[in-house]
Order: C-alpha cells, then sequence, then structure tokens
C-alpha cells in the first residue's frame, strides 16, 4: 500500500470503531518509518486510539522503532521472537536458553527505551552540561511523553512446548516488570503487559489451540498484571473458531485484520468475529453498518477481492436460491412483520442469522431465483416488486411458469424476468401484455332482485341482480357482450358465456389493497374453471388472473377476463361478430 492508502484505511479503521491498531513495521523501510511519523505530525491519531508498532528482537530495529514513535500521545510496541523448537533450531540456531536471553535483553531495551520517551522531567545525563544545552536537551525528551505499553509475541506459540511458552514470557515479564527505575506494572490496565499468543501458523483444531491458551492463561503468574491477547492465521479455515475458543478459554484480546487478509491465508477476520458476536445479541463496538464503504476500502487499498461467500461481507451471503430457504424466508417476513407490529422488534428469521439491513444490504438480494427455487421465493420477489401478494394455489400455479423459464434457459432469473413472466402469464401491466379479450369499457347496473346469489362473487347479494354490458376488444376486433347474475363478476361470466361462448364459473377470488391514500388501487385473483370440472377437487385444472384497476369492481372483472384469456388458449370463439365501430358505443361507461 501507499502511504496515502494507509492513511485511508487507517482513517477507516478509526471509523469502524478500532481502538489499537498496528500501522507499521516501521524499521522494515522508510515509508513505513514516515508513515507512522506522518500519522503523529499530522495529529491523525485521536486521543483515545493507541498506535502500534512491530518490532523483532533486535536492538538497531527497535531503537529505529522508537525514533518512529517520537511525539506519540499513545503508542504499544510490540516486539517478538519465534519460541518453537523448530525455529530454534533451523532460524536462529538458538537453543531454549539463548531463546529466552534473546526476548529479555531485546525486553530491557524496550524497557529503557520506553522510560527515556515517556519521561517528562530531565534526566540525570543532562547534570554534566552546561544550563543551557541541558534545558534544551530536556524539552526535546520532554515533548514526547508519550505513554506506553509493551506487547511480547512468542511467535510460532502454538508449535512452542506449553510450558516453554510460560517460561520464556514468565522471563520476559519479569525483564519488564522489575527493571531499575520501572514504572510499569502497577496494575494500571493500560500498563499491563500484553502477551501475545499467535498461531503463527495454524497447525490444529480449534479446540487444541484454545487448550494451549487455557494452559498458558492458568500457568502464567501475576494474571491479573497481564493482557492475554490473541493472534491466529487462518491455514486451516479455522482462525474465527480458534480465536472464539481462545477467548472462552481465558484470553482478553484479538488481534486480526479487517476481511481477513494477511500473509497467506490471512489473520482471523475482525469482520465475522465482530458480527459473530452480534448475532448472539452482543455489542462488538464496532460499527460494520456500512459494510459496503468497508469493503470498498479493503478491495481499493489492497487489490485483492472479497469472495462473493465472504461472512456477512460477501455478495451472497444473505440470499436463497433453494425453494425450501426461500419459502421459510418468505414466511419468516410475514411473521417478524407481525411481531414488529406489536412492538417486538428482536430479529428471528430462518435462514437468515442477522438483518441484512444491520450491514447495511436491502433485502433485494435476498431471493435470487433458478430452477431449484420455489413457489414461496417467487411469490416473495412478486410482492416486492409489484405489491400483488398471490394467493397460495397461484403461487403454485406460477412457479410452474417461471420453472419452465428458468429450465428452458438454463439461468437464474432477474427480478425483471419474474416480473415479466408474470404480466405476460396474466395480461398485466401495460398494452404489451394483452391477451386476446381486452375490456375496454363496461356499464353495471341493478336490475331484476330474485333473491339467488354466487358464494364466490363478491359483490353478490341476496337480493341483487346486475346487468353488465361491456365493450371488448376480442383479437383485435370491438365486441359488445352482455349479462346478467346476482354480482359483477357472475354477470360478466354470463356475458362471456353468452357473447363469447366461454363457459368459466369461479373457483376462488381474493383481493387486497395496494398503496394507500388516493393513488390506492384494488388487486383481484379469480381461478376460473370450465363447467365440467369439480369445483371442490382443487387438484382438477383451473385458471388463474389477476386484475389491478382503482376500482375494487374493475379489477374483478380484469381479474376474470385475465383467467379467461387463459382458459380459451387459441380456441375459436363464437357469436356474432360485432360492428368494429367505437362511435355507436359512445354511450357506455368509459
Ligand atoms: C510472524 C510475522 O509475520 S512477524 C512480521 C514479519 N514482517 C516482516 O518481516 C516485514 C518487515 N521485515 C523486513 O523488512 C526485514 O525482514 C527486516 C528489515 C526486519 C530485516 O531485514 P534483514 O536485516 O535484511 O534480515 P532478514 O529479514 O533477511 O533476516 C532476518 C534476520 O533476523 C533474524 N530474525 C528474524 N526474526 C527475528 C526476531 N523476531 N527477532 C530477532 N531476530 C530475528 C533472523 O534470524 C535473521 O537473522 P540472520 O541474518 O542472523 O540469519
Ligand atoms: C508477530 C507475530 C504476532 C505474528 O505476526 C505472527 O506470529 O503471525
Amino acid at each position: 500500500m501507499t502511504n496515502s492508502q494507509k492513511l485511508r484505511f487507517f482513517s477507516h479503521l478509526i471509523k469502524l470503531g478500532f481502538k489499537e491498531i498496528e500501522v507499521s513495521y516501521p524499521a522494515a523501510s522508510e515509508s513505513d518509518f514516515n508513515f507512522v511519523q506522518d500519522l503523529i505530525n499530522n495529529g491523525d491519531i485521536p486521543d483515545d486510539v493507541w498506535i502500534q508498532v512491530l518490532t523483532p528482537a533486535r536492538s538497531d530495529l527497535i531503537r529505529k522503532t522508537f525514533e518512529s514513535l517520537k511525539g506519540a500521545k499513545h503508542a504499544i510496541v510490540h516486539m517478538y521472537n519465534a519460541t518453537s523448537c523448530l525455529f530454534r533450531e533451523v532460524v536462529f540456531n538458538a537453543d531454549q536458553k539463548e531463546t529466552i536471553r534473546l526476548a529479555t535483553t531485546h525486553t530491557q531495551l524496550v524497557r529503557e527505551l520506553a522510560e527515556e520517551y515517556a519521561s517528562k522531567v530531565s534526566k540525570p545525563v543532562f547534570s554534566n552540561i552546561a544550563p543551557l544545552v541541558s534545558i534544551l536537551l530536556a524539552s526535546l525528551v520532554t515533548q514526547y511523553g508519550t505513554n506506553f505499553r509493551f506487547e511480547y509475541s512468542p511467535e510460532t506459540f502454538s508449535q512452542t512446548e506449553p510450558a516453554y511458552a510460560v517460561e520464556v514470557c514468565e522471563a520476559v515479564k519479569k525483564a519488564w516488570l522489575s527493571g531499575p527505575g520501572s514504572t510499569w506494572g502497577d496494575g494500571r490496565k493500560e500498563e499491563r503487559i500484553i502477551f501475545n499468543l499467535p498461531a503463527t501458523v495454524e497447525v490444529s483444531t480449534p479446540n487444541c489451540f484454545a487448550d494451549q491458551v487455557e494452559y498458558f492463561a492458568t500457568h502464567i503468574s501475576e494474571r491479573e498484571k497481564v493482557i492475554i491477547s490473541l493472534h491466529t492465521h487462518n491455514d486451516r479455515g479455522c482462525a474465527v473458531a480458534a480465536s472464539e475458543l481462545g477467548i472462552l478459554a481465558g484470553a482478553d484480546r484479538i488481534e486480526g485484520t479487517v476481511l481477513g487478509n494477511g500473509e497467506r491465508t490471512g489473520n482471523v477476520d475482525l469482520v465475522t468475529l465482530a458480527l459473530n458476536l452480534y448475532s448472539q445479541g452482543i455489542p462488538p463496538h464496532l460499527d460494520f453498518s456500512d459494510m459496503f464503504s468497508v469493503i470498498d476500502t479493503v478491495t481499493e487499498c489492497t487489490g485483492l477481492p472479497v469472495h462473493p461467500r465472504h461472512p456477512y461481507a460477501g455478495e451472497l451471503v444473505f440470499t436463497a436460491f433453494s425453494g425450501s430457504h426461500q419459502d421459510a424466508i418468505k414466511k419468516g417476513f410475514e411473521a417478524l412483520h407481525k411481531r414488529q407490529a406489536t412492538g417486538d422488534i428482536h430479529w428471528e428469521l430462518p435462514y437468515l442469522p442477522i438483518d441484512p439491513a444491520d450491514v447495511g444490504c436491502t433485502y433485494e438480494a435476498v431471493i435470487r431465483v433458478n430452477s431449484q427455487s420455489g413457489k414461496g421465493g417467487i411469490a416473495y420477489i412478486v410482492k416486492q416488486a409489484q405489491s400483488l401478494d398471490l394467493p397460495r394455489r397461484m403461487q403454485i400455479a406460477f412457479y410452474k411458469v417461471v420453472q419452465s423459464i428458468s429450465e428452458a434457459t438454463g439461468r437464474e432469473l432477474s427480478v425483471q424476468d419474474i416480473t415479466d413472466a408474470l404480466r405476460k402469464e396474466y395480461h398485466v401491466g401495460g398494452s404489451q401484455f394483452d391477451g386476446r379479450i381486452v375490456l375496454r369499457s363496461y356499464n353495471l347496473t341493478d336490475s331484476v332482485t330474485d333473491g339467488t346469489a354466487t358464494p364466490a362473487d363478491p359483490e353478490s347479494g341476496p337480493d341483487r341482480q346486475r346487468t353488465l354490458t361491456a365493450k371488448v376488444l376480442v383479437d383485435g376486433v370491438v365486441r359488445q357482450i352482455s349479462g346478467t347474475g346476482n354480482g359483477p363478476l357472475s354477470a360478466f361470466l354470463n356475458a362471456l358465456n353468452s357473447g363469447l361462448g366461454i363457459d368459466l364459473a369461479v373457483r376462488e377470488y381474493s383481493e387486497h389493497a395496494i398503496g394507500g391514500g388516493s393513488d390506492v388501487k384494488a388487486a383481484s385473483y379469480v381461478e376460473v374453471i370450465p363447467p365440467n370440472a369439480d369445483s371442490k377437487d382443487k387438484t382438477q385444472g383451473g385458471f388463474w388472473g389477476i386484475g389491478v384497476d382503482p376500482d375494487i369492481t374493475g379489477s374483478g372483472l380484469r381479474a376474470v377476463l385475465s383467467a379467461a384469456n387463459n382458459a380459451i388458449g387459441k380456441t375459436e370463439l363464437k357469436g356474432a361478430a360485432f360492428e368494429n365501430d367505437e362511435k355507436k358505443l359512445n354511450g357506455m361507461q368509459q
């Protein structure tokens, strides 16, 4: 990363709420060194944030590291040396004692430098110098006034003999806490020594790592003076589990990266850790409510993409393709909305561990349709996109339509594909989707009262009989048809039968409002059956239709016509041809 990318990343980490941020390995290069100095000198570090810097146990590099911290308010100096048998033998050619000596002598150096850089009073070294020079030097030292904390990592901890890892850290603690003039370790929280226990390479199951952490936590002396930190890598893909079990085993702190970048398979992902807590109702005190900005920052700074299935952040992680998942999610949302109406806002929804909205996602991607999707998911999309709440049996009918398209095309269907399929199938949503018969206008009048009623007709009543005259386009030709019934739907069915020879009866009808206020519309759903079909045996094929209209009667009539269009298919329609002369029909209701 360039220094400006690092600054962008750092600022984003601050925004997310991190309070301890390892910013650099200052001794590695001038640019790493300068980055730390720039942060300090440009006032980019909030007062409540501790920057952390990494150094190996080498005196030249430790000195350089301290220099980079000149002027910092709070700094954690993080020193490491590997302690495992393999590294002792192969990399350092050192036995156990020499490895301890490497750690302790450099810890002493860190302590001395920390005391020097933290100093707020002139030191005895200046007493032999001329007073003016002494004051000048004293003010140079005084101006740092840095609060230091010390972190020590027995690198390769998880491959180190557990008792030996404790032995190394005991020696380091002693060197840190009991040096001459040491003011550290008086029990104040910010001065506790941090022992950071790395799974430098993840080599075991998470429970094994947790056992090692537990051993360390229960064997290190003066536990109250120690913060136990974890630093897990993901070589076996278990860094999250290892960190979580490590915390349960007694650790206090975790080091990781945002979205899990780092050497090889990366460091543990802090987004996953934080949101795992969040999903259990535990506030992580990190703000991931705008996950897209996190992804943008990480990908633009590192040049590395985020996997579509990355926990909580990937583009597919709140998406269900499978039918049974979609059905459960649809039902879950319905139950949630009912609960929310009673003031119960807790999140509990099948297949969605957290509310996608909490990380800045919309619900649009929650359900996506392919050939394995079912009626519930498709109905969910129809409701989301078109505010149409299809009745259950109609969902099944439309599902078959969508599935055949999906199988024929062999691809995922978009919301637009499904919207178009519904419009085409049920002749709604514009003249381009019209069926063979189109309702142009109608006129409804009360006529004879004979006391009969058709239960399937919503506007029927025991004392009403209606006459409906409608102007319809049939295969492009204007026709006028007329019929009677105890409600508008039965009158219309009667007109279709007498005028065009389409003999159908209503088996199921439902309706609901769309929108509210002056824009409110009615949506009606009708299933019609031919006269020979058993109206009670609902497995016998009916034909469904949808009607949407500002007027409830209009929506019902349109739904009947939509269903009738499906029922007639390409059958030739009977009845006398009517004049194709609209002027003669001017008297009718438009
Ligand atoms: C586990 C981790 O991931 S820790 C983070 C590691 N990150 C980095 O290494 C990035 C920054 N590192 C660098 O820029 C360089 O390695 C530097 C500047 C630190 C050192 O560079 P060089 O002096 O050229 O040494 P180089 O890296 O080749 O070799 C490392 C030397 O340090 C020794 N060493 C390695 N780690 C440590 C350590 N933690 N403490 C003390 N000595 C160490 C090695 O044994 C080796 O010594 P040798 O030359 O006597 O054999
Ligand atoms: C320096 C240590 C903590 C490290 O990076 C590791 O062991 O992975």
